[in-house]
């Protein structure tokens, strides 16, 4: 009798499982957040359209999807080079590393009440006098390359300083404002745009500017807009718009719990649904 043998499954195979499941969902997660996701669309019709025509044997388009497939995976690679740079440097920025290499960090850089009510002040002073203002909150990933772009500053946050350093015709008000472990450490500073397309009309190079660092590195980016007056807080590529005081001291108190709660629980909880 044929009986069915089946295979031993081992520890190493069930962990074998797991790393590649992971690695799945994070780069599903990737292309469904990116425009990739259109590209993948597009990649699955003319996968179908390949198997048909070599089922039902229609040479002529069977030559042309096979002879393509080598030069098309070179032209997709440099189409989206940007999406894959920025991939690998939020696969390098990633929780369990960052957990796993910060561990004991938490309070170092952590925003002081201080520096929370300084910010907070600041960006409602400015809003309600139109001053168009860039401040970038450094966390884990490192700001020097930015920083290098500005003027050093290096003084405790205080709401008048960052008043003064966005006064319109003044020489350090052009730019973004650096902050790192609650000191401005630099004015000036030149980010990198978004090239996203997803990004509202209405807002301009500002903005851009703030949702372009954000989608590289994990800093946190308070915009005022010059144009309306509106405080914007920008993160992980996601702008909000409309903040109060009162918000903006909530969402910066809450970044600096979770940022104490992330180090011991990203190891198993994976990434956040709020985010
Ligand atoms: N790449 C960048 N890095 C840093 N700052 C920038 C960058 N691009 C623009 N800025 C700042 O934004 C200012 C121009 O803002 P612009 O009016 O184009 O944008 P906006 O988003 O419409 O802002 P607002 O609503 O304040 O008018 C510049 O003077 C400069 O200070």
């Amino acid at each position: 009798m044929a009986f069915i043998s089946l295979p031993q499954i081992g520890i190493r195979d069930i962990l074998d499982i797991l790393v590649v499941a992971y690695f799945l969902y994070i780069v599903l997660m990737w292309i469904k957040d990116t425009r990739t996701w259109a590209l993948l669309k597009g990649v699955v019709i003319i996968l179908v359209v390949a198997i048909l025509s070599y089922v039902l044997q229609l040479h002529t388009v069977w030559w042309i999807i096979s002879n393509t497939i080598t030069v098309g995976t070179i032209v997709l690679i440099v189409v989206f080079q940007p999406e894959l740079r920025r991939a690998l440097e939020q696969i390098g920025r990633g929780r369990i590393f960052n957990s796993l290499l910060n561990a004991g960090d938490a309070d170092e850089g952590e925003l002081t009440d201080d520096a929370i009510n300084g910010l907070a002040k600041a960006c409602m002073h400015m809003s309600k006098c139109k001053t168009g203002a860039l401040i970038v909150i450094e966390q884990d990933t490192k700001l020097g390359d930015v920083e290098r772009t500005g003027i050093p500053i290096d003084a405790v946050i205080t709401s008048q300083l960052l008043i003064n350093i966005f006064e319109k015709n003044t020489p350090l008000h052009d730019g973004a404002v650096i902050v790192r472990n609650n000191r401005v450490s630099a004015a000036t500073c030149f980010l990198p745009l978004s090239d996203s397309m997803e990004i509202s009309k209405d807002l301009g190079t500002r903005h851009r500017a703030a949702i372009g660092l954000s989608e590289v590195t994990d800093a946190i980016v308070l915009v005022v807009s010059e144009e309306t007056g509106n405080v914007s807080y920008v993160r992980n590529g996601k702008i909000k718009r409309g903040l109060d005081m009162e918000l903006i001291k909530k969402i910066l108190t809450a970044t600096r719990k979770k940022k104490r709660s992330e180090i011991k629980m990203s190891i198993w909880k994976g990434k956040r649904k709020d985010e």
